[in-house]
């Protein structure tokens, strides 16, 4: 693991947009499309934007992305993770980016599983080019919360349950997570740092995640 410090947002996000832009940039020049994942939340919402602004500038770009988790909630509602990164992409939405959605019209995403699970394989058959992931205080990543499942049988998603509210999502398993050539982790604050630093010594989902890795972790932090 890398471990990047910033001493402001604004810095975090211009070094990790770079190196996106970048990947994006060498995908377009061999035309092979590129799938990424990315977290939802308030942290990376600034990100977004400014990588909205850069995709417009360029003619051709075959990105595909998915979140790597979403609420059981319509687009409109502002829980949406799904429904962030369109108000927050508006310009290359459906132009230089397609999205592959977590949710159908399913009544909860337990029935959904197997039918998104399905629908991820298809869609993306290959590993993410990059899995840009946030994480919560209580070491959650995507919506894999401490004390549930990761995995749920050989299915790329699960359906998770939010253990203070009780919202029903759906979340990239583990081992989807983790098939991906790289994971950007981005997080802020003293209270993530700490528990990123002490995750070797407990078992939460970031630990998981951190032990069962085999590609490049890049932490980015700022206070
Ligand atoms: O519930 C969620 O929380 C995590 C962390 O969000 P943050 O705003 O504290 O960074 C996020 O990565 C995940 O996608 C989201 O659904």
């Amino acid at each position: 693991m890398k471990f990047n410090s910033y001493p402001n947002f604004s810095e975090l996000s211009s070094a990790l947009l770079t190196e996106w832009i970048s990947d994006i940039d060498q995908a377009a020049l061999a035309r092979r499309p590129a799938y990424f994942a990315l977290a939802g939340g308030s942290t990376p919402a600034p990100l977004y934007r400014s990588l909205d602004t850069m995709l417009a500038r360029r003619d051709i770009c075959n990105l595909h992305l998915v979140a790597t988790d979403e609420r059981w909630v319509a687009d409109s509602d502002a829980q949406s993770n799904e429904g962030l990164f369109k108000q927050c992409m508006p310009l290359s939405y459906g132009k230089q980016w397609q999205l592959l959605s977590l949710k159908n019209a399913a009544s909860t995403p337990e029935v959904a599983t197997e039918a998104i699970s399905e629908r991820l394989s298809q869609q993306i058959p290959q590993s993410f080019n990059a899995v840009l992931l946030g994480m919560g205080t209580d070491g959650h990543v995507a919506s894999l919360f401490p004390g549930a499942p990761t995995q749920h049988d050989d299915l790329s998603c699960l359906a998770a349950l939010h253990p203070q509210t009780r919202q029903s999502r759906m979340s990239l398993s583990l081992p989807r997570l983790l098939d991906s050539k790289k994971i950007w982790l981005v997080i802020t604050g003293a209270e993530k740092r700490q528990i990123l630093e002490s995750a070797a010594q407990t078992d939460l989902p970031i630990s998981r995640l951190l032990r069962e890795a085999r590609c490049n972790i890049e932490v980015f932090w700022c206070p």
